[in-house]
């Protein structure tokens, strides 16, 4: 018989948690499957909508299908304003993810058919989710910024829109194709430690807002998406590339870890959703005539290749992109959740359909006491 202690992987590192048709990482042959196809081949000539389709529909969608999805997300723009109002009453310096969580938790309330864990229900929630999830990420950053509400723009297209919501201006078309291939690469990836806390939620047949809501509070650590922000501000920290050389040092020295580099799956090698990214910088570097985060960046990397034999993750590429783009830095993590959302839900929908609890065992390695009467019962203790 095979012991606990045996069994026992710290982080659960390789162990299989599911099976799914969604999405695996093909190592072996280099690909990020999704629904069958590669991730990244998608990432070159497909759009964000066709990645929601493909998840939620399982197949890519046809031009007419496309336009329905478009126009159907755009009904589901706008949140309830009681949802709105609870922003007003966070603390002012509440964390953008913070603010997130609270509100698609708020969202529960509002769902008149709450119980009900069909893959019909949870598709239309998920679709609610994905045209709502935009307006309450750039809405709950402005109202705990003290600024004014932004209105949706449905004359522009699902990302320009959310990166007008975000910045104010409508984004050129280098720039909504660049964000737009950013939600795409963030969109799903088999089985982070969000998605896993996702289905666990799901497991216990708890409803698809409760599961995003762990969703999110996963994400937020600096360990999986909160590192797109710590980059941003890792690389402004840094004045100068060599000013960048300096600053990694230290930190290796210090036997720190430099936020962007490693993953549990891809360690030895480079995330292929970062080199799509750093493509974009590449062309956003060229149309601003200003490279100096991604030369920034490129020390960085050479510097971890040599010295730790580590490579960029998406977090590392996405972050400078978003810096080119405007976008204010807290905003990265919860852009990141927004792009994700679509793969949560459909994690979740799967959880409800082919469910069982997940429920581990541990190995204890506490004390062990014997209570002096031998544990047993005083029945007159209340005589006493
Ligand atoms: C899109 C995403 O969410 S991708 C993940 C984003 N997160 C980050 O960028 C945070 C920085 N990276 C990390 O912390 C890690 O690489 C993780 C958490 C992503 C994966 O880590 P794990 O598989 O748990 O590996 P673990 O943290 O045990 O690291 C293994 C070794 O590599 C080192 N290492 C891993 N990542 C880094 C890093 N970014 N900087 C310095 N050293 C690192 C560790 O110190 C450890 O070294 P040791 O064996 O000498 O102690
Ligand atoms: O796969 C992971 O562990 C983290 C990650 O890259 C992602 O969520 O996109």
């Amino acid at each position: 018989m095979v012991s606990m202690e045996e069994k026992y992987i710290p982080g659960l590192e390789g162990i299989i948690a599911s099976e799914t048709n969604i999405s695996f990482l093909d190592t072996v042959h280099g690909e990020i499957v999704i629904k069958g196809y590669d991730l990244i081949q998608l990432s070159k000539t497909k759009r964000y909508l066709d990645i929601i389709h493909l998840l939620l529909e399982d197949q890519l969608p046809t031009d007419e299908e496309k336009h329905a999805l478009a126009t159907r997300l755009k009904s589901y723009y706008e949140i309830p304003t009681a949802v709105m109002e609870v922003f007003t009453h966070l603390p002012k310096g509440t964390h953008p993810m913070d603010g997130l969580r609270t509100g698609i938790s708020s969202l529960a309330g509002y769902d008149t058919t709450l119980d009900d864990r069909s893959k019909q229900g949870n598709k239309e929630r998920a679709y609610r989710l994905l045209g709502g999830v935009p307006t309450i990420v750039a809405n709950s950053y402005r109202i705990l910024q003290g600024l004014e509400k932004i209105e949706p723009d449905k004359s522009l297209s699902y990302s320009a829109n959310f990166f007008y919501m975000l910045t104010g201006r409508v984004p050129s078309d280098l720039e909504e194709r660049v964000f737009d291939q950013s939600l795409l690469l963030y969109s799903e990836h088999e089985m982070p430690n969000s998605t896993f806390t996702a289905r666990v939620i799901a497991s216990t047949q708890s409803d698809l807002f409760g599961a995003l809501t762990g969703a999110v509070a996963s994400l937020k650590g600096s360990l999986h998406g909160g590192a797109n922000e710590a980059v941003m501000y890792m690389l402004n920290e840094a004045e100068s590339v060599g000013g960048l050389e300096s600053l990694f040092y230290k930190k290796l020295f210090k036997k720190e870890k430099i936020m962007g580099f490693g993953h549990r799956v891809y360690m030895n090698k480079m995330d292929p959703r970062a080199l799509m990214m750093k493509e974009a910088l590449q062309e956003l570097s060229i149309q601003n005539g200003d490279d100096s985060l991604l030369r920034k960046c490129e020390a960085g990397e050479r510097i971890m290749e040599v010295e730790k034999g580590l490579y960029p993750n998406l977090d590392y590429y996405a972050a400078p992109v978003y810096g080119m783009l405007g976008i204010p830095i807290p905003l990265y993590t919860p852009i990141f959740f927004s792009a994700r959302t679509v793969g949560l839900c459909a994690h979740v929908i799967e959880q409800h359909e082919n469910n069982r609890l997940f429920r581990p065992r541990v190995i204890y390695s506490g004390a062990r006491h014997t209570l002096p009467n031998g544990g047993g019962l005083r029945v007159n203790a209340e005589n006493e």
